[in-house]
């Protein structure tokens, strides 16, 4: 009754903000990431009779409160599709700087359902394994695949048909991501509460939400024919309409720190010299940058230079969830 599973973390290019339901983490509009191959959580679930609760460590640290709460809530969903009342015992490495805009949760909670499931004996099609996973984090339903993957909100008031889909394997496209980290330490409004403060609050909110399918259908055309400025312009594009929404909420807020706003500025004056390369940016304030592999040397050293860099990371495109032998 042991499992290990590994997955990949995803960046989405066009973003899930806002939920319809918060308790299904059911999402307001469709999202599409790239896996990315640079950071990934392994985890392994070992279900032991003599156990009477679940036990939790994160990088070898024991992890307890709210995180081990999620961990937990996941684990009876998972007991209760098996109809098994076994515990577990619960460890995650992540080669992911925990929160701060890196969608570590998305990594972690695709690793625990994939090692979770297979241990306690349930054989889950990618489907069914990324409508689980959504429950534990949204982001993370599209870790299941590698490349290129939508995660369709669906209509359903039950979440049955939410989950995501591929849409372009890991090795159609040769694309780079660098991380660019600015603030690698705990992110003072989570994403979680800060979609719902949106949700609640922003009247531009509305305006996103309708924003989406247009932004979809430019994004998917544009991968599918390897248009680069097409998905860079979308992805940008999308990404600032998502963090305008921040602005109009009440209490506003917004995830970016100056250096975060430096990174931007440089990212396009690095276009305007020719360069094609375009950020994204999550719940957090560090700065993700496209570009194509010609470009990798010329994009790393102007990163570099822009002061408040800590670090960066570079990611090609990731694969899907991948089981390792124990
Ligand atoms: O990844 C994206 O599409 C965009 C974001 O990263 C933010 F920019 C949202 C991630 O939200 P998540 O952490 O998945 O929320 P949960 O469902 O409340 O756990």
């Amino acid at each position: 009754m042991k499992a290990t599973a590994k997955a990949h973390t995803n960046i989405a290019l066009i973003k899930y903000w806002g939920k319809r339901d918060e308790a299904l983490i059911l999402p307001t509009n469709n999202s599409l990431s790239v896996t990315l191959d640079g950071f990934y959580t392994t985890t392994t679930v070992s279900y032991k009779p003599e156990l009477t609760k679940d036990t939790f460590t994160l990088n070898d640290e024991v992890v307890v409160g709210e995180q081990y709460n999620r961990v937990t809530n996941f684990l009876n969903k998972v007991r209760d599709i098996a109809g098994k009342q076994l515990y577990a015992e619960v460890k995650s490495i992540n080669a992911v700087p925990t929160a701060a805009g890196f969608a570590s949760s998305a990594s972690g909670f695709a690793a625990l359902a994939a090692a979770a499931t297979k241990a306690i004996g349930l054989s889950l099609t990618e489907s069914e394994l990324s409508r689980l996973t959504r429950q534990g984090s949204g982001s993370a339903c599209r870790s299941i695949f590698g490349g290129f993957a939508e995660w369709q909100k669906g209509e359903m008031e039950d979440g049955s048909d939410s989950f995501a889909v591929p849409v372009a394997p890991k090795d159609h496209w040769d694309i780079r991501v660098a991380a660019v980290v600015l603030n690698a330490k705990m992110k003072k409004v989570s994403s979680r509460s800060g979609m719902k403060r949106t949700v609640e609050t922003s009247p531009f909110f509305k305006g996103w939400v309708e924003s989406i399918p247009s932004d979809l259908e430019a994004i998917k055309q544009g991968i599918l024919e390897r248009d680069f400025h097409k998905v860079g312009e979308v992805a940008e594009a999308n990404c600032l309409k998502m963090h305008a929404t921040t602005l109009g909420a009440n209490p506003p807020f917004t995830y970016w720190l100056d250096t975060t706003m430096s990174v931007m500025q440089t990212v396009q004056e690095l276009r305007s010299t020719g360069v094609p390369a375009y950020f994204t940016i999550d719940a957090g304030p560090n700065v993700k940058v496209l570009y194509l592999p010609q470009d990798e040397e010329k994009v790393l050293e102007t990163l570099r230079n822009i002061s408040g860099v800590t670090d960066v990371r570079l990611s090609r495109v990731g694969q899907g969830i991948k089981y390792l032998e124990d």
